[in-house]
């Protein structure tokens, strides 16, 4: 099994910068068109990019990673009762570690949840310990929900679409929260973090700190996700392939581990409400030059089909393509 990404490959993903998010952004037309080009050829191109001066405050973004360290730094019996592997719980705490000895091992402990908005049952299931987690977490998803928006919208704009296009039913389902947490791992070779997926939502944006171990399918080879200081990692999921026609794929990634240093990413994935329809946008589809590549579902439809499709990606794609390409 071949972990390490090529370090001959000069390719990087972009980095761009957000002169500070939705308020400066919006003071400047000609840069926000810019920024939205920018955007657009990162995505697809890439389908991973890096956004900097994104309008998250250092501050949140810190003090919310530290309070999910401190979650996963509790005695075990402490963080017993989160513990399940039923996918229904709200909140729950699971590993993917295992000691069988099978083809391909796994190194990671996750918490999964709905985090946004703050809606009495989501309050209700996060954890009380450590004290901090919960307010910490509301003002983390306050301003990242803030910065997907404003993505979303610049997306909208880079593919000639209205603004306001994602900022409804296709982003408005509650919130989805990955916490993954990777300790030091005594053999990195043969051990992978977490295996390779695309995501199924619409956007996920990604903290991973100065520690590195993201990896995204590239040119038919995986290249490594860089630690860039303070920037949030942002890709695209199922739903906004299957909405652009194509244009924005989701991309393959995986993470790998290291034997020094615990390695934590927080991916925060906007989706869809589950009702809401996806197709193809139909300003992006053209009968005679680019027909439908996807048939019309509901958003639930779709969650079944993921799951059955066992992260490969083009399992979960087919059951919704036209064969029109
Ligand atoms: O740990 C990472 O950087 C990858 C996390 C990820 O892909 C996910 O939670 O969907
Ligand atoms: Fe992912």
């Amino acid at each position: 099994m071949q972990l390490d990404h090529d370090p001959a490959c000069k390719v990087a993903f972009p980095v761009i910068d957000l002169h500070g998010g939705r308020a400066l952004l919006s003071d400047n037309s000609q840069r926000r068109s810019q920024v939205a080009s920018e955007i657009v050829a990162a995505g697809k191109e890439f389908g991973f990019f890096q956004v900097v001066s994104h309008g998250v405050g250092d501050d949140a973004v810190q003090a919310f990673r530290a309070a999910a360290a401190a979650f996963f730094a509790l005695p075990a019996e402490e963080k017993q009762p989160y513990c399940s592997y039923d996918m229904s719980k709200r909140f729950r705490l699971a590993t993917s570690t295992s000691y069988d000895g099978g083809e391909t091992r796994y190194w990671r402990d996750y918490v999964k949840f709905s985090c946004y908005p703050a809606s009495d049952d989501n309050i209700r299931s996060w954890p009380s310990k450590p004290a901090e987690f919960a307010p910490r977490l509301v003002e983390y998803c306050e301003a990242v929900q803030e910065l997907a928006q404003t993505l979303l919208g610049l997306v909208a704009e880079g593919l000639g679409l209205d603004s306001g296009f994602f900022a409804g039913e296709h982003s408005s389902g509650d919130t989805n929260m990955s916490i993954n947490y990777y300790p030091p791992c005594p053999d990195p070779a043969v051990t992978m973090g977490l295996p390779a997926h695309c995501d199924r939502y619409l956007l996920t944006l990604l903290t991973q700190a100065d520690v590195a171990g993201l990896q995204a399918r590239y040119g038919g080879r995986w290249l490594l996700v860089c630690p860039v200081p303070g920037a949030f990692v942002v890709n695209f999921g199922h739903q906004m392939e299957f909405i652009t026609n194509g244009l924005l794929a989701c991309v393959e990634h995986r993470a790998v581990t290291n034997s020094s240093t615990v390695r934590m990413s927080v991916a925060t994935h906007v989706q869809p409400t589950d009702g809401c329809l996806i197709k193809p946008a139909p300003e992006l589809v053209d009968e005679a030059t680019h027909p439908a590549k996807y048939r019309e579902f509901l958003f639930s439809e779709f969650l079944e089909a993921y799951d059955a499709a066992d992260a490969s990606r083009e399992d979960a794609l087919e059951p919704f393509k036209t064969h029109h390409d």
